[in-house]
């Protein structure tokens, strides 16, 4: 179960973090005493919303838990008009994104949205917030995609991705969308960009491709998993080269060069992709249109 928080009648003074409704209602009952709030069992279950579990993302806590991450992802959920398909993407700042949708349907400010998950993490969060799903194969497109970034750049509309290893299924969906809306923060902004590009590949081809990496004046790192020995496997069984090549000025040509590639299966460079970027900062939200 996700975590989830408690807000009082004035939007988010007390928070309550739990694993489960029952402990969110006991640790809201503390904080609520504390404060001298007087709000019966009932009132409390009421006030409880879904929010992204730390467990699940590959961000820390503190990075999910970040305000400008939590800002940018929520702004970004106001894309969203009832009737739209949307893409639901993948990371700390797009679980916030899509908590915000579910948090809509359920106040009934939104209604008829259907969502379509770039990864199992996202689609589970989506679930639990009550958010329709269904796949890319229900739609020839979607109205709008909301995903997140490892790194932007705010003079041009591309972005990395792949840091949460998704970004296959990301280039995918995120293809498929009238609009990409990019939640991030803006300690992500770069130009160029330079943020080493996730490129799943084969495991066969794992060390063949870090050859060709070299030989295009990269460094290439295999990307390892925690708590189980060996590479990192994705959601289709491939393995991940980190690709380091520092400053990317000519993006479209790193493009082409990566999907060539022996045994590529998708990098994570997203060109000319992005339609806009929401980007939370230390005072509040920011918007680049492109
Ligand atoms: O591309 C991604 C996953 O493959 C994520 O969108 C990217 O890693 C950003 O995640 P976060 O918002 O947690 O920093």
């Amino acid at each position: 179960m996700a975590k989830q928080f408690v807000y009082d009648d004035d939007g988010d003074e007390i928070t309550a973090w739990a694993e489960s409704e029952a402990e969110a209602v006991e640790n809201a009952r503390s904080e609520l005493d504390a404060a001298g709030v007087d709000l019966s069992d009932d009132e409390v279950r009421d006030r409880i919303r879904v929010i992204p579990s730390p467990q699940r993302i590959k961000s820390s806590a503190e990075e999910v838990l970040m305000d400008k991450r939590r800002r940018g992802g929520i702004e970004a959920a106001e894309v969203v008009e009832s009737g739209m398909d949307v893409g639901l993407g993948t990371g700390s700042t797009t679980a916030w994104a899509i908590a915000a949708i579910g948090w809509k349907l359920d106040s009934g400010e939104l209604e008829d949205v259907r969502g379509v998950a770039t990864s199992l993490q996202s689609h589970d969060l989506a679930r639990e917030l009550g958010i329709p799903l269904t796949d890319v194969d229900g739609f020839d497109g979607l109205d709008v995609a909301i995903d997140g970034a490892d790194q932007w750049d705010p003079e041009n509309p591309h972005v990395v991705k792949g840091g949460g290893a998704s970004h296959a299924r990301e280039k995918l969906v995120d293809s498929m969308a009238d609009r990409l809306v990019v939640a991030t923060d803006d300690e992500k902004r770069s130009t160029p960009l330079s943020y080493p590009v996730p490129l799943s590949v084969l495991p066969e081809s794992r060390n063949v491709a870090q050859r060709w990496v070299r030989e295009m004046g990269g460094e290439p790192q295999l990307r390892y998993a925690e708590q189980k020995d060996g590479p990192l496997f994705t959601a289709n069984g491939n393995v991940i080269v980190d690709c380091d090549f520092g400053e990317m000025d000519d993006i479209e040509g790193r493009a082409t060069e990566l999907a060539r590639v022996p045994g590529a299966q998708e990098h994570g460079l997203f060109v000319d992709m992005v339609d806009s970027v929401v980007y939370g900062t230390d005072d509040g939200v920011d918007h680049v249109e492109f």
